[in-house]
């Protein structure tokens, strides 16, 4: 079965209307049921031939499930999904072929060191012992795993055992990556070596990736276009440069307040309804010369007694997500 070769530009993966529905769980006993998640409400995107493509979104959005459906993993009740020309939802046991899936869970060569897991990787899919070997051997040098490499993936610490698996993953070359958060749990130095890995796949071999992720700040220097996800549908989906204009010139002022926010102030109070509010700290997006005016209204007076700290930055990623009606732990945000 050869991958069809796709042109620059071309999707190297489609989906279209994609609809997944988890069912209704009855509750046993007098104990809570849960009702039925329409996780994947009718997505549908294009993956372009050698670009890295972010899912961003926040914790039960739908990301891990979409991708799931994508890597042949779980069936959706309607709706197509196409890599390189293949048709996975009939035909789902040829993703193994296509790309390299770093998921959530807990790998399947836990009991392994990371040299046998990764060569044993590079060896089911299809290469002859020596090719495996050398690129077990090329892939543990480039992330640094040299010095752990004799040891089983089950004595490792969590950030070592996700690098091991990002290694295994890469083995084979396939050319699709799908890596769901795969930098979890890692310190930067780890982090640094796999955005350069995969930066690599992608400049040296035309490699396409899907990542995703809940870190805006990490996803907005390697992405080239991200799908806002949210209750299983693509609310927005463009460049990070694209999605930050959709926010205008608003910039963010953060203001934190020593103990509590001086209300009595009639300036800080009508800032104080526009605020997004986490304890001390209060998150605003105003237009520039509306930000001017509430930076010299809370550095004069009263209102500048009661202030700890403040801070005037451009749109991130992040005022985007929130803006779009992202989810933050504090519960729905304003748009
Ligand atoms: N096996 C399952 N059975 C029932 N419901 C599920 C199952 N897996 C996920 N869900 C539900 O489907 C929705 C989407 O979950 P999913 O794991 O795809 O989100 P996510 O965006 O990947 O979240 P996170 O960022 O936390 O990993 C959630 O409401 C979740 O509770």
């Amino acid at each position: 079965m050869g991958a069809k070769r796709v042109e620059c530009g071309e999707p190297v993966c489609a989906v279209r209307d994609l609809v997944k529905t988890y069912p209704a769980v009855r509750g046993r006993r007098g104990a809570v049921g849960a009702p039925a998640v329409r996780a994947s409400d009718g997505i549908s995107l294009d993956v372009r031939q050698g670009e890295i493509f972010g899912l961003l979104g926040p914790n039960g959005a739908g990301k891990s499930t979409l991708v799931r459906q994508l890597t042949g993993l779980l069936r959706p009740d309607s709706g197509s999904v196409t890599v390189l020309g293949h048709d996975l939802v009939r035909y789902p046991e040829r993703a193994a072929r296509l790309l390299g899936y770093l998921g959530q869970e807990s790998s399947a060569l836990d009991e392994m060191t990371v040299a046998l897991a990764v060569e044993t990787t590079g060896r089911l899919r299809g290469l002859p012992a020596r090719e495996a070997r050398a690129e077990r051997d090329a892939v543990v040098e480039e992330l640094g795993l040299g010095d752990i490499a004799g040891r089983p993936l089950k004595r490792l610490s969590g950030g070592q055992r996700r690098l091991a698996c990002f290694a295994a993953v890469l083995v084979g070359e396939r050319p699709l990556l799908v890596l769901d958060e795969p930098t979890t749990g890692m310190d930067p130095v780890a982090r640094r070596a796999v955005w350069a890995a995969v930066d690599r796949r992608r400049a040296e071999r035309g490699a396409t990736v899907l990542l995703v992720t809940h870190n805006v700040i990490e996803a907005e220097s390697v992405l080239d276009r991200v799908a806002v996800i949210d209750r299983g549908k693509v609310i927005a989906c463009d460049t990070p440069g694209g999605l930050k204009d959709l926010v205008g010139e608003e910039v963010r002022l953060e203001l934190v307040w020593r103990e509590r926010a001086p209300l009595d102030v009639p300036e800080v109070a009508a800032l104080g309804e526009a605020a997004r509010t986490s304890g001390r700290r209060w998150t605003l997006r105003l237009d520039p010369d509306r930000a001017r005016e509430a930076v010299a209204a809370v550095t004069a007076g009263p209102a500048f007694a009661a202030l700890d700290d403040f801070t005037l930055a451009t749109p991130s990623l992040e005022d985007v997500y929130l803006a779009l009606g992202g989810r933050t732990e504090e519960g729905l945000v304003k748009a």
